[in-house]
């Protein structure tokens, strides 16, 4: 397999695809790496940034490039942050701000009204104008959480609380996040499907 440009300027993201597709050969190059700014998520929908994302990215590198656009949709606040979970207290995009904007906006939900998802869209486009992008999908069902708790991950997991394992996301080690986690989910669902896709190159 050829190399594949990672459409994404977050290091947790980074990290976690990085390690999910080395074991299968698959060398991930992070955008940053070729200085490429980030692209102003002008759409509406997981997927409509996911694509944005990754044309950019291939069209800048003449690179096949794999984007995630991803978020937290909060029950009680009728999906919020949702696709704007990176820049929920402002931009430049600050997790603690964020987590901390959360748990305001959550302080006078019971415990029972507390149910979230994170979602995960990924999109994979062999070039810039590829016209049948590889789409992916994955969600994770948990709980927001009164204080944080952990120290792993990045984002919103120290606030997700993962009931299989009763702990919240951000006590997790790198592998037991990926075996349940919205984007793991959907990466897998990704190479299942990237052979209807091969060759890879246009
Ligand atoms: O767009 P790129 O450059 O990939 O990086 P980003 O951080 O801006 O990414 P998104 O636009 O997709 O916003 C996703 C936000 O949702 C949150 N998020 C997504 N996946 C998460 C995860 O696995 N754990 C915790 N928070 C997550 C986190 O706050 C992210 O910043
Ligand atoms: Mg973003």
């Amino acid at each position: 397999m050829q190399q594949l440009v990672l459409a994404s300027g977050n290091a947790g993201k980074i990290r976690e695809l990085s390690a999910m597709l080395a074991p299968i050969g698959i060398e991930v190059l992070p955008q940053t790496a070729f200085r490429i700014p980030d692209v102003e998520e002008t759409g509406l929908s997981f997927v409509e940034n996911a694509i944005l994302k990754a044309r950019h990215a291939a069209k800048l590198t003449g690179l096949p490039a794999l984007a995630d656009d991803s978020g937290l949709e909060v029950d009680a606040l009728n999906g919020a942050p949702g696709i704007y979970s990176a820049r929920y207290a402002g931009e430049p995009s600050n997790d603690k701000a964020n987590n901390d904007k959360l748990l305001a906006e959550m302080n006078a939900v019971e415990d029972s009204k507390r149910g979230a998802r994170f979602c995960c869209v990924l999109a994979l486009v062999r070039h810039a104008d590829d016209a049948t992008p590889l789409i992916a999908e994955g969600y994770w069902r948990g709980r927001i959480l009164r204080e944080p708790q952990g120290q792993n991950g990045f984002g919103y997991d120290p606030l997700f609380f993962v009931p299989e394992r009763g702990c919240a996301s951000a006590e997790l080690n790198k592998e037991e996040k990926a075996a349940l986690s919205h984007r793991g989910q959907a990466l897998r669902e990704l190479l299942r499907r990237l052979p209807e896709k091969l060759p890879i190159t246009r």
